[in-house]
């Protein structure tokens, strides 16, 4: 097995901290990557033994717990988990300016085998450093690893990946959407491909209208150096939610192979458009201060960090067509938000109702749904039945599967792509660029004032187009 080097640039930062380094303990918890070295890289005075302690405390606080929740063991200690220790034992802090070749020189010399580099960085440093790497030898084989925002719209999107194509290849560029290592939202795959009895049914016949909904008790917790400048449209919808409809919507694949999965996923974005005008088919909100269990959350536009006349929204809804033979017609309803009461993470398709229920047969007229739900992870099926008492009179009735996570969370399951060199479950240069293009009508008409901002008090349900 070939050495591994990860060189994370921007290693100080909140990412680096909440969700890669635990994804990463996870991963070799789970016996992946061994030998691997990590080196952290920004222009922060940290240390060997500073950076050191930070990757223990990362992998000990989550990335070891992540992994025993998946195997039902009991939380190790960082101590107790050789291959994770060992990794941050040898982990190695180079202060480094990303934006000088010279600084990435003398970083990449002291990464030992097959290297990857992952951008912990906002865009425009992103597209910094990558420029300054034109001046840098690359060792062969290079895989460079891309947070999102994945630039800030489809020009700038458009420049990253030209860019990235000047330095590797298309196959060696690892752009991170962490919902694709999501184990439910990979179940879409399993559920409609591997199963003669629902693919036959998702398409215009017989769908009524898909929701694609991620509400979250969270509310910025912090995070308004990102969330401030990406608010809830880029964060969530024009990201994640976008590749959770390519995921409902695609042809199957005749393999599950890079090129041909990839392939069907683009050609359905490509046919995605927004449903109508922006003002009827978009929607824009922003928490005011309210109670959210036994929490008091602060106006947003008071929290530390944000610039109100920014105007950045932590709701956002749009409605898109997917033009193609199967889904013409069918509303796709995408919206997130945050700080709201009720958390709800889930995928509903509603189904027509059938042609004719025969005279006699009354008392429930609710569609079918199929629910697949993103946290926890759960699959439901809603239909009508005759229950109980009245042969005659209609009930409804839910069958459900409720099933564990995946082995890996969703960073460590990136991860693995990243170095088992897979880029199957990372975003093209193209789909990220087709992602931009699909919300962007929304974000100019939004940055017209075409589309008021609405409020909503924290711990409400917020404001809806379609709910
Ligand atoms: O990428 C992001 O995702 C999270 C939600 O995903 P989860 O896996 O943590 O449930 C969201 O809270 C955050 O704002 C966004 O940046």
């Amino acid at each position: 097995m070939t050495d591994q080097t990860l060189i994370i640039l921007g290693a100080s930062g909140d990412l680096t901290a909440r969700l890669l380094l635990p994804g990463l303990g996870a991963l070799l918890t789970a016996g992946h990557v061994p030998g691997l070295t990590l080196i952290g890289a920004s222009t922060d005075d940290l240390d060997d033994s500073a950076w050191r302690t930070r990757v223990h405390d990362a992998f000990g606080a989550h990335g070891a717990a992540a992994a025993a929740e998946s195997t039902g063991q009991e939380t190790p200690t960082t101590d107790s988990v050789p291959a994770t220790s060992d990794v941050a034992d040898r982990a190695r802090w180079i202060r480094t300016d990303v934006t000088k070749a010279s600084d990435l020189r003398a970083l990449l010399s002291a990464a030992r085998g097959s290297v990857a580099v992952f951008f912990a960085l906002p865009p425009a440093v992103t597209a910094l450093a990558c420029e300054a790497l034109l001046d840098v030898d690359l060792p062969p084989g290079t895989r460079l690893v891309l947070e999102k925002p994945f630039g800030t719209g489809s020009e700038s999107a458009t420049a990253l990946n030209a860019l990235l194509a000047k330095l590797v290849p298309e196959e060696q560029v690892h752009r991170v959407d962490h919902f694709l290592g999501k184990s439910t939202v990979l179940n879409i795959l399993g559920l409609r491909f591997a199963n003669r009895i629902f693919e036959p049914i998702l398409d215009s016949t017989h769908v009524e209208s898909v929701d694609i909904v991620f509400d979250e008790n969270l509310a910025l917790e912090g995070r308004a150096g990102y969330y401030d400048k990406a608010g809830a449209l880029a964060d969530m919808i024009q990201s994640h939610l976008l590749q959770i409809l390519a995921l409902l919507t695609m042809e199957a694949p005749f393999s599950m192979a890079a090129p041909e999965f990839r392939d069907r996923k683009a050609d359905v974005l490509r046919a995605t458009r927004l449903w109508g005008t922006p003002a009827d088919s978009s929607l824009r909100a922003r928490y005011t201060a309210g109670v959210l269990g036994d929490r008091k959350l602060v106006n947003y536009a008071d929290e530390p960090g944000v610039d109100p006349s920014r105007g950045t929204e932590t709701l956002a809804e749009i409605v898109l067509a997917v033009d193609t033979w199967r889904w013409a017609g069918v509303p796709f309803r995408l919206r997130s938000g945050k700080a709201i009461g009720a958390s709800r993470k889930e995928a509903v398709i509603t189904f027509k109702r059938p042609p004719r229920v025969p005279d006699g047969l009354h008392g429930c007229d609710q569609p079918d749904r199929l629910r697949i739900g993103f946290g926890p992870d759960h699959l439901a099926l809603d239909f009508n039945i005759n229950g109980p008492g009245d042969p005659f009179e209609l009930d409804p009735i839910t069958l459900e599967a409720s099933f564990g996570a995946g082995e890996l969370p969703p960073y460590g399951e990136v991860l693995r792509g990243v170095f088992d060199s897979d880029p199957t479950l990372s975003v093209r240069a193209d789909t990220a660029e087709q992602c931009w293009r699909i919300v962007e009508p929304v974000t100019s008409a939004w940055r017209a004032g075409e589309v008021p901002l609405r409020e909503y008090p924290a711990g409400s349900t917020g404001p809806s187009l379609f709910l």
